[in-house]
């Protein structure tokens, strides 16, 4: 499919939300290279990206043990070989000993009318198959004395003690005991391939016993800002001139994604600057991202800079805020290691709200392809009822797949839009008054207004094809969220 949106396929319209990301996706795929791999401790793991499936080498647990403190025992002797006491619904057993967790039991077999005193994750000895727990027993020292003690037996005392339960007829089978392998299967695959590590899958990754992972290296990514009007944070503000907000929140973005930021700083309006730095960039890292002069203002250079050193397909995306987005590959100089090699670029609007959000739709699943994070296989959310399949349906490689997950939340208040593209409302989960969970706008919703993101916890995604939805009716939102 090609890069424009004046593709005869497509007319002068402008694309969809998911024409583009099938593109985009189509595009990347074809700049496809290997991904380099490192060795990383479990500590360096959180947020990286796996690049081998994890096999598990042992079963976890490794051994059936005790999920309570208390008394192990084998159910099937309880009725024929302890004392029963009808009336107080007790039995006594003998305790033979005692297995720890640390310190299991070299004993002998349990017998009938035998109990082996036990604590959490201590192995279940040979002949028992159930645990009973603390709350539930009285140990005596000897016979039927009374003599509740909550120490374990001292080495070798354990002969001389008994433990009477109450309420004996409601042991069941197996209660309180975890199998060996319950949660993971020696031989089995737990965590795969291309597979974003959060904090559980390291603590799972751990208790296989690993030290080391493979993962994919980091991406490294260009930015810049652009416009003679944008002013670095500390500098002092000129007449006319705005606080640059997108290098920081495009690079805290990044960091999030566990990116190394290549911060190039402000360029100005000067398409000859622009066309050196881009070509520097793409010698420098795996992607370029500028933001601001992607529009049709005459002093918006960066298509007109992208078009010199490589490629460009500039997209009017049906879509608000972010409706002006230049994607295209930059072709790396002679002189590079990588030269005659292409890296993506993107061109973000300038407008604070826009330049996020796009990067959360189109970036955001671009560095997670490129990064070799496995896709979501959900289905896009755009796709309109009797859209031509031709023209809207996913391929395998759209960046789709990469993107965010959607919910379904309840509209907390009216939202309107435009049906001719899809409206990214900022959201932000609110009780309502019968106490049900809703979603609401978080303020003033204009592309300038960045603070509209600062309590956004999710996109409402309002499709094309609907202008206005009603409080109380269902509207998808995008999650907002590293992963
Ligand atoms: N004639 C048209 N004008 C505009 C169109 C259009 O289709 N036709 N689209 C509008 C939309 S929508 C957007 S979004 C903007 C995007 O334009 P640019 O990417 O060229 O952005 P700039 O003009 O450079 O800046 C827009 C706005 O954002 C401020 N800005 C820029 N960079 C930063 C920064 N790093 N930090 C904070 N704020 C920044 C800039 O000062 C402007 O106010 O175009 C519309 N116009
Ligand atoms: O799309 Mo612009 O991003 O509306 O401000």
């Amino acid at each position: 499919m090609s890069l424009s949106c004046f593709d005869p396929m497509f007319g002068e319209r402008m694309l969809s939300v998911d024409e583009a990301l099938a593109v985009l996706g189509d595009s990347l795929a074809a700049m496809q290279r290997l991904r380099a791999t490192e060795r990383v401790t479990l500590d360096k793991a959180v947020g990286r990206i796996l690049a081998e499936t994890i096999v598990s080498p042992l079963d976890v647990p490794a051994q059936t043990n005790a999920a309570m403190d208390g008394i192990a025992l084998a159910h099937a002797s309880l009725p024929r070989a302890t004392l029963q006491d009808s009336a107080n619904d007790a039995c006594e057993l003998r305790v033979i000993g005692s297995s720890l967790a640390g310190h299991p039991w070299h004993g002998r077999a349990l017998e009938a009318g035998e109990a082996l005193r036990i604590t959490t994750g201590a192995a279940l000895p040979v002949g028992a198959d159930s645990v009973v727990m603390q709350e539930q027993l009285q140990y005596f020292a000897t016979g039927l004395v009374d003599a509740r003690t909550d120490s374990l037996p001292a080495a070798g005392a354990g002969d001389a003690e008994r433990v009477v339960i109450e309420g004996a007829s409601s042991v069941r089978q197996g209660q309180n005991v975890r199998q060996a392998g319950e949660d993971i299967a020696c031989g089995s695959d737990v965590v795969s391939l291309g597979q974003w590590l959060t904090p559980a899958a390291v603590g799972v990754l751990a208790s296989l016993g690993l030290a080391e992972i493979t993962v994919y290296r980091p991406l490294t990514v260009a930015i810049f800002s652009t416009g003679d009007e944008v002013t670095a944070p500390g500098e002092t503000l000129s007449a006319g001139g705005i606080f640059d907000a997108n290098r920081f929140s495009l690079s805290a973005l990044l960091v999030e994604q566990g990116i190394d930021v290549l911060d190039l700083g402000i360029l100005s309006d000067d398409r000859e600057a622009l066309i050196v730095a881009l070509q520097d960039a793409a010698s420098r890292a795996d992607m370029v991202m500028t933001s601001g002069g992607v529009s049709v203002g005459e002093a918006d250079h960066v298509r007109g800079a992208l078009e010199a050193c490589g490629e460009l397909a500039l997209w009017r995306i049906a879509m608000r805020p972010g409706r002006p987005l230049a994607f295209g590959t930059l072709k790396v100089a002679v002189g590079s290691e990588k030269a005659g090699g292409q890296v993506p670029f993107f061109g973000l609007p300038g407008n604070p709200v826009a330049t996020m959000v796009t990067f959360l739709q189109f970036v955001l699943p671009a560095l997670r392809q490129m990064a070799g994070q496995q896709p979501r296989m959900t289905a896009p959310a755009h796709q309109q009822e009797g859209e031509s399949a031709m023209t809207v349906a996913p391929m395998a490689t759209s960046l789709a797949y990469w993107q965010s997950p959607r919910l379904q939340l309840i509209a907390g208040e009216t939202l309107r839009s435009r049906p001719e593209r899809v409206d990214y409302h900022r959201g932000r989960l609110v009780v309502g008054e019968d106490g049900r969970q809703v979603v609401m706008t978080t303020g003033k919703q204009g592309s300038g207004i960045l603070t509209s993101m600062l309590a956004a916890e999710c996109l409402i995604e309002i499709p094309a094809g609907c202008a206005r939805i009603d409080a109380g009716e269902p509207v998808m939102v995008q999650w907002l969220g590293a992963q």
